[in-house]
């Protein structure tokens, strides 16, 4: 039995705005006040894990240790078939330091030159810590395509480029509600929410 989320505060530990924009949303319809891990100035941990579920787990630890309350965070990538799974969990670092998802869309597309496969997943650990160090962790995943060139402003990250199986747009001009139906991450939120928070 997974350990239930008794309410109340819950930091978000992420510090992309992209992520704890889609969060929240995800968190609204429950009894949650959800603080950003930005807004309670918790530094930015370093992702040495070698899985997104290790990063999750570093990520949200840290933030329950530090604020002494339960911590939500996210670890997440897009991972290409022809690349062998890159970007994957360095997704984050191939925007750079200036998080420039221009440049990391322009790589995968680059790199995928010459490959006649498009598939591609978006991948989510979801991890729920609290400050005595109990985790639950949860992962989902999304499958897709890769599309040239990238479109739509809606979304973040990788969004532009990434088309969603049996759907003819790609996550960037999709609205948030019809994303939230069936990302990765809104998969993962499912199984918190069905093991951890109260009906
Ligand atoms: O729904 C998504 N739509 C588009 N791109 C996405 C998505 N989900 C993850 N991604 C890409 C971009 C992100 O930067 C990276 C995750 O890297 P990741 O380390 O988990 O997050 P991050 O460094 O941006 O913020 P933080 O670690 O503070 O939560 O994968
Ligand atoms: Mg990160």
């Amino acid at each position: 039995m997974a350990r239930k989320f008794e309410g109340g505060r819950l930091v978000v530990a992420s510090h992309n705005p992209g992520k704890v924009r889609e969060i929240n949303d995800l968190l609204r319809p429950f009894r949650v006040e959800a603080v950003s891990a930005g807004d309670l100035n918790l530094p930015e941990p370093e992702e040495t894990g070698v899985t997104f579920a290790e990063n999750a787990i570093l990520k949200a630890k840290a933030a329950a240790e530090a604020s002494g309350l339960p911590a939500l965070s996210d670890d997440s990538g897009l991972s290409v078939n022809a690349l062998d799974g890159a970007p994957g969990i360095y997704s984050a670092r191939w925007a750079g330091p200036g998080k420039d998802f221009g440049i990391a869309m322009k790589r995968v597309n680059t790199e995928m030159v010459g490959k006649d496969d498009p598939r591609a997943q978006f991948i989510c650990a979801l991890c729920l810590a609290w400050p005595d160090g109990h985790v639950e962790v949860f992962e989902r995943t999304v499958d897709g395509v890769i599309s040239w060139p990238p479109t739509g402003t809606k979304g973040f990250g990788y969004d532009p480029i990434f088309r969603p199986e049996g759907h003819t747009i790609t996550f960037g001009e999709m609205e948030p509600e019809k994303k939230h139906a069936m990302s990765h991450r809104a998969r993962a939120f499912e199984q918190l929410v069905d093991n951890c928070f109260q009906k």
